[in-house]
């Protein structure tokens, strides 16, 4: 499903060049719920942008779904994104002046959808994270844990076969936290979405089937969650 072949990416600062990361090579297998874990600016997000293709790598090659992401041009990336793949942020990053019915629909109104198919898509999405009802509202009139539902369910609209999620449970609670992992879960399960997902929260990393933990740019530890090693290095 993802495949990173010795991937660096660099930012020239003016106190010269800075890699945040460092020859990176990791898979992902298509099904799989994989966590990364790692300090903070160990290269986590920088890592996630790569495989959604918000960012280029300086060096190294990123192969999505059989697509060559370092081949793509403005215009092929921005489609990859919109149509493979599907985004969960921290703080939900929903539009403020739009409903959450038209926060669903943005990437089908941008793929010119017809309107009564996007309604019935709404309402199905909605459901599937139990927001039934909530159409019209705007995200501001929505609790957290809401709004990340919402996001949810916009990233869902495209059918991606990929979620790509930076610390989706790290402006909620304990309850509204485990909610969203629950959702995720279910998502990857019976829904075969490939989740990767970066989280400072142990407990949210035992969703996962695997967990990668990146320090100072570098991969330095890969395993299952019972692998205590791994465990005892996620902090
Ligand atoms: N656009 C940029 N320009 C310069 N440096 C950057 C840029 N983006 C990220 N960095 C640097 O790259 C390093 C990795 O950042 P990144 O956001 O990937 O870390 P992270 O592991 O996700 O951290 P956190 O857990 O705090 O979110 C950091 O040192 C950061 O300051």
């Amino acid at each position: 499903m993802i495949s990173v072949s010795n991937v660096s990416k660099m930012y020239t600062l003016e106190s010269g060049d800075f890699f945040a990361l460092k020859d990176t090579t990791m898979q992902v297998r298509k099904g799989e719920f994989v966590a990364i874990m790692g300090p903070s600016g160990s290269g986590k997000s920088t890592l996630l942008q790569l495989l959604g293709g918000l960012d280029q790598p300086t060096t190294g090659n990123i192969i999505v779904d059989g697509i060559d992401l370092t081949k793509l041009n403005e215009k092929e990336r921005t489609l990859f994104r919109r149509t493979k793949v599907g985004f969960v942020f921290q703080n939900y990053q929903l539009l403020p002046m739009m409903t959450v019915g038209e926060n669903i629909a943005l990437s089908l109104t941008a793929n010119n959808t017809p309107k009564n198919e996007i309604k019935t898509i709404v309402q199905k999405l909605l459901s599937e994270v139990n927001l039934q009802g909530k159409e019209s509202v705007f995200p501001s009139q929505l609790s957290g844990g809401q709004q990340q539902r919402v996001a949810i369910a916009r990233a869902l609209a495209m059918k991606p076969s990929l979620i790509l999620a930076d610390e989706p449970t790290g402006n909620l609670d304990q309850k509204n936290g485990e909610d969203i992992l629950k959702l995720l879960s279910r998502l990857n399960k019976e829904e075969k979405i490939t989740v990767v997902m970066v989280t400072h929260d142990q407990q949210a990393a035992q969703v996962a089937d695997r967990i990668i933990v990146v320090r100072d740019g570098m991969i330095v530890e890969e395993g299952g969650y019972r692998n205590e090693k791994v465990a005892n290095r996620m902090a």
